[in-house]
């Protein structure tokens, strides 16, 4: 594929990935669009100096692949130079879309998609010179890399097409748009069935579906960990929307490197917080914010979380996978090398390869270089530069608000453009008049900044002066960046001009930095280098692949480490394995867990269920569900809720009656596994994964905090019927299998009639179909397609209710009812195609 050399050129506001501000811009077609563009484009281009020449001194650049596809030594300055730019092209430039197909969907849909994708592309026109509009990844089947990023898919008139496909497949669950590089964690994990997983920092969560796809049945067990409530919430969101509700999952929120050790894990990923450079191509903050302090800042945390994997999470035989999002040695080689070197020889690195994939080999050596300045200093620094952008901003506010009253009261000047006329027709008075053009910068998620974006007047075409700056600025990044011969002692000049210093020892270290340069910073030596096999560990290049940057590490576990042998302080070392477990303080975060309006339900269906097809009463769920205010006070805990999140058995009294009414029963079935939570008076029952209820067993609760796990099997009515409880469209795939009683098996038309958001007469179904139900009595039941009662995994069951009259409904949302019956017609083209080839 060739690499793609699109440049930045989103408008301002979403440009990056950030987060957009209103105001003049928005919309796209006025001057703000083109100075967002601009903007962007100039803060990469201006680039990050200290980010490149601590890159290049740490020897990034060194290496590059031959006409041969080998990794080879650059020999030549020419060498050296045009592999620099090549990485510092791509890192510039944004992100292309890439999307995997659902494990779960049939090998027709399969099929189906991949020719409508054939299609689609065909008829798409080549973008840029050189770039192939996909690829397939062969490092995962049926994973798509295409050759355009997500905003020109959006807005580019031609690939409308492609636009609505991928959107329509993205809502019902078939595709999972991911970073490619964010699927090479489980692809190395590489998952069995059975397996119990644990995610230690899962948020926001494509790792965890993609892993969650490879367990693929009851037995398994994942445990979905972050140590942001709010966003280990968002991961039970994230999930739900791509239909990925599985009784084997566990949502919990806790410090990772405090995770208790109540039973050992198959596979352990730590997919770990990390200063995210290799981000840069969607996260426009890298350019600004970068510093080498982030990774050093970062180092410990990650070594600590990696650790209590490893030593105390992970079985023997095991394996853990490491990985950032960064190419920085102190967040990655650093933190392998200081596993292994705990592990006294119990933890190995696993050779891995990716198929179809270039990565390069992990560093033995590196160097550990930093600004020798103090926190003080850089938090005094961080406030004159946080000062000054404040004052800015209020500048630019007191401007506007002048501005606005002026141009709303008095005729339009004739020196504004024509693009300020027209927002001003649209009303929008809201417009900065110098230089007749406003910018929005970017505001990126990572700042963690509500304040109203910087304006800065950047015009490309009035303000050639700012523009010849711009690049004069470009040109001396460049200069600067022309080493005359490739030796160290250049590159480490470099990085002095940055501010940059190397530290060879601890001993080097000044005693300000000594908090943040731990002695597991630095390489190991060479003895300790020719055990660790470091360059078993893989580098993805944003060049070399045409994706963001990554580093992933698989070790396996040899043999128990015991509690002595954890209790490893380094002599010279602040650091402090931590082996006592500190109390973790539940957290409770707002939950709609027992609002029963989750999205695999919609709201018109409700409504009709309630008014059981005849509109009399508006007995409503949602009523239950609390106070919002109250359930949305964040992650604060109160005494009266500690506790109130945890799942609890189901009482007798309420499970036998659901039992007898939708007799349940066979080998497989189990009570145990039907659990409801403590402060939600058993609105809602959830069915839970085997292994996920020994963890409970275990008191996993008592040291977490537990978000979600498993999934709603039953939901209580409020509705006069037999039984208090109807099946949730959410569990009927793993409850239908052990229902003896109101479950029928329906013809494809007759399935495909059930598939109504609005009631049903059962006039319109077969004699057959309808004679059966028209006797059931009001109340839940579950319909099963024929064919597929001994394939509950391919999801062709519904959830339906017996209203009153002679009407039934389906209890499924919108999304799901679309989902299903994009399956069916693609197994109603499967067989045409079948017939046709059987016939000619
Ligand atoms: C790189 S992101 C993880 C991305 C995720 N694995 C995915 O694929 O979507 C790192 C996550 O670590 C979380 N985190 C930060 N410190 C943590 C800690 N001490 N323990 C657990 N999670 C932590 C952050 O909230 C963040 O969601």
């Amino acid at each position: 594929m060739g690499r793609q050399s699109k440049r930045w050129k989103k408008k301002g506001g979403r440009a990056a990935g950030g987060r957009g501000g209103g105001g003049p811009g928005r919309g796209g077609g006025g001057p703000g669009r083109r100075d967002g563009e601009t903007y962007v484009q100039t803060v990469v281009d201006a680039g990050n100096f200290k980010l490149e020449a601590y890159y290049a001194a740490q020897g990034v650049h060194d290496h590059r692949w031959n006409e041969q596809g080998e990794l080879v030594p650059c020999n030549t300055v020419a060498e050296f130079t045009r592999e620099r730019l090549a990485w510092r092209n791509a890192i510039a430039s944004i992100l292309p879309s890439s999307f995997r197909i659902a494990k779960d969907v049939s090998p027709e849909l399969r099929q189906k998609m991949e020719a409508d994708l054939d299609t689609l592309l065909a008829q798409t026109p080549t973008l840029e010179d050189g770039v192939s509009a996909i690829r397939k990844l062969q490092f995962l089947p049926h994973a798509f890399q295409l050759g355009f990023d997500r905003t020109k898919i959006r807005k580019h008139p031609e690939l409308q097409a492609l636009h609505e496909w991928l959107k329509a497949e993205t809502d019902c669950g078939h595709i999972t748009r991911q970073e490619t590089v964010s699927m090479i964690p489980p692809v190395v994990l590489n998952t069995q069935p059975n397996d119990s997983v644990l995610d230690m920092c899962a948020a926001p969560g494509s790792k965890t579906s993609q892993i969650l796809e490879q367990l693929d049945g009851p037995r398994g067990c994942l445990v979905a960990n972050d140590a942001n409530p709010q966003r280990a919430y968002m991961l039970t969101h994230q999930l739900r929307r791509i239909m990925h509700v599985n009784p084997v999952v566990m949502i919990t929120a806790c410090d990772a490197q405090f995770f208790p050790a109540v039973t050992q894990f198959d596979k352990i990923l730590a997919d770990a917080p990390c200063s995210g450079d290799g981000t840069s191509r969607k996260n426009i903050g890298v350019w600004k914010t970068w510093t080498q302090v982030g990774a050093l800042g970062l180092h410990t945390l990650q070594v600590e979380i990696a650790w209590k994997g490893a030593s105390q999470l992970l079985r023997v035989g095991g394996d853990l996978c490491y990985s950032t999002c960064s190419m920085n040695p102190m967040e990655n080689e650093a933190v392998v090398a200081e596993l292994l070197r705990r592990g006294q020889g119990q933890l190995e690195l696993v050779p891995i390869t990716l198929q179809g994939f270039r990565t390069r080999p992990g560093w033995s050596a590196w160097k550990v270089l930093s600004e020798n300045k103090s926190r003080r200093d850089m938090k005094s620094q961080r406030n004159k530069r946080n000062a000054q952008k404040k004052w800015e901003r209020e500048q630019q506010q007191t401007t506007e608000s002048k501005l606005s009253q002026n141009l709303i009261s008095t005729p339009v000047d004739s020196s504004v453009d024509g693009s300020d006329q027209t927002l001003l027709a649209n009303g929008v008075g809201n417009v900065e008049k110098s230089n007749n053009s406003t910018i929005e910068e970017p505001i990126e998620p990572d700042m963690n900044s509500t304040a109203s974006p910087k304006r800065e007047n950047m015009d490309d075409n009035d303000n050639e002066e700012e523009r010849d700056e711009v690049k004069a600025d470009r040109d001396m990044v460049d200069q600067r960046f022309e080493p005359t011969g490739m030796n160290q002692v250049e590159l480490l000049e470099m990085a002095k001009q940055a501010g940059l210093e190397e530290y060879h020892s601890m001993t080097d270290v000044p005693e300000s930095l000594q908090r943040r340069v731990k002695e597991s910073c630095f390489p190991p030596t060479i003895d300790e280098a020719n055990t660790y096999h470091l360059d078993r560990c893989l580098r993805c290049y944003a060049h070399d692949n045409d994706t963001g940057g990554f580093f992933v590490a698989l070790l396996r576990k040899k043999g128990t480490i015991s509690a002595k042998d954890r209790r490893v302080q380094r002599a010279s070392d602040s650091t402090v394995v931590v082996e006592a477990e500190p109390p973790v303080k539940k957290a409770r975060v707002e939950d709609d867990d027992e609002d029963d309006t989750s999205p695999t339900e919609n709201s018109n269906t409700k409504q009709e269920v309630l008014n059981d097809g005849n509109k009399e009463d508006g007995d409503n769920d949602d009523e239950d569900v609390g106070d919002p205010d109250e359930r949305a006070k964040g992650n604060k805990i109160s005494d009266k809720d500690q506790g109130k999140d945890d799942f609890v058995p189901v009482e007798g009294g309420v499970l036998d009656p659901i039992v007898e009414y939708y007799g349940l029963t066979g080998p497989e079935f189990c009570r145990d596994q039907f659990m409801t939570r403590a402060g939600g008076d058993a609105k809602v029952i959830y069915y839970i994964g085997a292994q996920v209820r020994a963890l409970i067993d275990l008191g996993i609760q008592d040291r977490v905090t537990m978000i979600n796990s498993g999934l709603k099997a039953f939901v209580r009515n409020n509705k006069e019927c037999d039984c208090k409880y109807r099946v949730a469209q959410e569990g009927v795939h793993f409850i239908a299998p052990h229902m003896s009683a109101r479950k029928f098996i329906a013809s494809k038309d007759d399935f495909v009639n059930c598939l109504q958001t609005d009631p049903t007469s059962l006039a319109i179904f077969s004699d057959e179909f309808s004679s059966a139900i028209r006797p059931i009595a009001v109340g839940s039941f579950v319909v099963v397609l024929e064919g597929y009662d001994d394939q509950y995994h391919r999801k062709m069951c519904l959830s339906m209710w017996r209203c009153r009259g002679d009407n039934i409904n389906a209890l499924v949302a919108k999304v799901e009812i679309d989902g299903i019956q994009s399956k069916l017609q693609s197994m109603e083209a499967k067989k045409e195609t079948e017939c046709t080839n059987e016939a000619s």
